[in-house]
């Protein structure tokens, strides 16, 4: 389903940090999110994940339609990956079916039993990202996916969002690297709220 926002502006905090935000996103399409440290993207994709509340504007998507992974792989420790695809699955309704080809899509066959609090980072990120697919829902909001992932393991996460907007799918990936995938961008740098001036700051001089 195409989806967009309109007019969005975002806070961090106290900060507002993005204002006049406004793109589509039609059904099968990626949008990479560009811009420097610090303008934003994380804090447009918690908006759009419903962990803050927009200041202003409107986000247009049905409910529960978006899948957010965060830059904290939503990994429980003292759980096995197996257990942990599984736990997702039960709570998402997806399915074996689902589980199987998340396991496939990642390479996590042989860290099934592997506690993930034992994993490696990259191994964490992998198994972080296979719950996109067992979550079932069409729109994944992805944070600089592929960090501490390896070339290969960069393929293999390329694959798996191709797959998902073969089917129909889409998603907004916070990048700084070129993901190798047909994707729009949108560069955060032109929604940068004001930065705050001196008068509103307690600290600068301070800090002079
Ligand atoms: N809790 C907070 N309160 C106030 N400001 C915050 C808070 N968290 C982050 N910020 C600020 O909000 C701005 C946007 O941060 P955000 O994390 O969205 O940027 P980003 O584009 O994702 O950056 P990066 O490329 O470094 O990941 C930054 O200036 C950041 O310092």
């Amino acid at each position: 389903m195409e989806w967009g926002v309109s007019d969005l502006a975002c806070r961090r905090g106290e900060a507002l940090v993005l204002r006049g935000v406004s793109f589509r996103v039609p059904d099968g399409r990626a949008v990479a999110i560009r811009g420097p440290n610090g303008v934003g993207k994380t804090t447009l994709l918690r908006t759009l994940a419903g962990l803050a509340a927009p200041v202003a504007g409107s986000i247009d998507a049905p409910d529960e339609a978006f899948a957010y992974g965060a830059h904290a792989d939503a990994l429980k420790d003292q759980l096995t990956v197996a257990e942990n695809l599984s736990f997702w699955a039960a709570i998402f309704g997806t399915g074996a079916d689902a589980v199987s080809r998340a396991v496939q899509a990642f390479g996590l066959a042989p860290l099934l039993r592997r506690r993930a609090a034992d994993l490696s980072a990259g191994q964490r990120r992998r198994t972080g990202l296979a719950r996109m697919m067992l979550t079932g829902r069409p729109i994944w909001l992805l944070d600089e996916p592929t960090v501490s992932l390896d070339a290969e393991n960069v393929a293999r996460f390329a694959d798996a969002v191709r797959a998902h907007l073969a089917e129909g799918g889409s998603a907004a990936i916070a990048t700084h690297i070129d993901l190798g995938l047909d994707a729009d961008p949108l560069n955060l740098g032109a929604f940068a709220a004001a930065a705050p001036t001196r008068a509103d700051d307690p600290f600068a001089e301070a800090i002079e």
